[in-house]
C-alpha cells in the first residue's frame, strides 16, 4: 500500500531524512518509534504531501503523495482545529472535502462519534475543548473518509486513559478492515496492544524493522528470585525459564517470590540505544 524508498530530506544543514525506506501493507499497523527529531514526522509530511523530499520515491497504492489525497487519512503530531468550528462541522468539512454527501456522510460521522466518543460533544466548538477531545476530534477528522492509508503522529501525546483507549479501539478497528496504519508513539505498551509491526528510526532513517516477537529475539530478559530474608537475586538472561531453573536449583533459602520478565520493546529501544535526544 505505501512504499517509501531511500527518502532524503534536509533542512539547512540539518539532514531530518537520510535514506529513509519503509513499506506498509494493507490490514498492518507499523508502530513507528524513534528518539526526537529522528525524522518520524518529517516522513508523515513527505507521504501527506505537505512536504516535498530531496530525494527518494513514495508510492501510496502506486500513485505518488500528490496524486493519493483522498486516501490518506492524516492525524498531525499538533492539534491542528479551527477553534471556533462544532466538532460536527469538522467532521462534516473533512467528510465533505473527501467527496461524502448526506446519507453517506451522516453514517460516517455517526459510526466514528461512537467509536471515538464524541456523540456529546458534536454540537461543542473545537477551542473549547480538552485536550484528550480535541485529539479525538483531530483523529475523526482524519478517519471520516475512510483513507486506505492511515498516518497517525503520536496520537495519543498527553491523551487520558478513555482517549487512549478509544484510539487504539478505531485503529484496531481500521485495520482490521485493511487500512494501512503508520503509528508513531513513544509508548511503547500501545504497539503491543495493537499488535503492530516495529519500526525503528535514528538519524532520518530505518534502522531496525519487523514483527515484535522477531525484533525482541535473542534479547535479554530477566528473572528476580526473593528469598525469605527478603535479598533478592536478579540476572539478566537470553534463556529466563532455564535460568529460573538453575537459580531455584542453587539457592539453599527459602524462596518467597519469583519474577520472569520477558523481553519488552523498551528493552529493544534500549539495546538500540535510542535515546531521547532533545
Ligand atoms: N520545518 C523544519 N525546518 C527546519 N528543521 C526541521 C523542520 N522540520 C523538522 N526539522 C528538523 O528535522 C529533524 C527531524 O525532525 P522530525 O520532526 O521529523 O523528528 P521526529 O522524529 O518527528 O521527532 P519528535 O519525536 O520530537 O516528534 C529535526 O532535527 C528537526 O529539528
Amino acid at each position: 500500500m505505501l512504499v517509501a524508498t531511500d527518502l532524503v530530506k534536509r533542512y539547512g544543514t540539518v539532514q531530518a531524512l537520510d535514506g529513509f525506506t519503509l513499506s506498509v501493507a494493507p490490514g498492518e499497523i507499523v508502530g513507528l518509534l524513534g528518539h526526537n527529531g529522528a525524522g518520524k514526522t518529517t516522513f508523515v509530511e513527505i507521504v501527506s504531501n505537505l512536504v516535498r523530499p530531496d530525494g527518494g520515491r513514495v508510492s501510496i497504492d502506486g500513485k505518488p503523495p500528490s496524486a493519493a489525497r483522498g486516501e490518506v487519512g492524516v492525524a498531525p503530531q499538533h492539534i491542528a482545529l479551527y477553534p471556533s468550528a462544532t466538532v460536527r462541522e469538522h467532521l462534516e468539512l473533512y467528510g465533505r472535502l473527501a467527496g461524502l454527501r448526506r446519507a453517506a456522510l451522516r453514517a460516517a460521522m455517526e459510526e466514528l462519534s461512537v467509536v471515538l466518543r464524541l456523540t456529546e460533544l458534536l454540537d461543542r466548538r473545537a477551542g473549547k475543548l480538552s485536550g484528550g477531545q480535541q485529539r479525538r476530534t483531530q483523529a475523526a477528522s482524519a478517519l471520516v473518509h475512510r483513507p486506505a492509508l492511515l498516518l497517525l503522529d503520536e496520537p495519543t501525546a498527553g491523551a487520558d486513559l478513555e482517549t487512549r483507549q478509544a484510539m487504539l479501539d478505531v485503529v484496531k478497528q481500521r485495520a482490521g478492515e485493511g487500512a494501512a496504519v503508520v503509528y508513531t508513539t513513544h509508548y511503547l505498551p500501545e504497539l503491543t496492544e495493537l499488535q503492530a509491526t516495529i519500526a525503528v528510526a535514528r538519524d532520518g532513517r530505518i534502522i531496525a524493522r519487523g514483527a515484535c516477537d522477531d525484533l525482541l529475539q535473542g534479547l535479554p530478559g530477566e528473572v528476580r528470585v526473593t528469598l525469605d530474608d527478603q535479598e533478592e537475586i536478579a540476572l539478566s538472561t537470553s534463556d529466563p525459564a532455564t535460568t529460573l531453573i538453575d537459580l531455584l536449583r542453587r539457592v539453599d533459602r527459602p524462596v518467597t517470590a519469583v519474577d520472569v520478565r520477558n523481553p519488552s520493546l523498551d528493552d529493544l529501544y534500549r539495546s538500540l540505544a535510542v535515546h531521547d535526544a532533545s
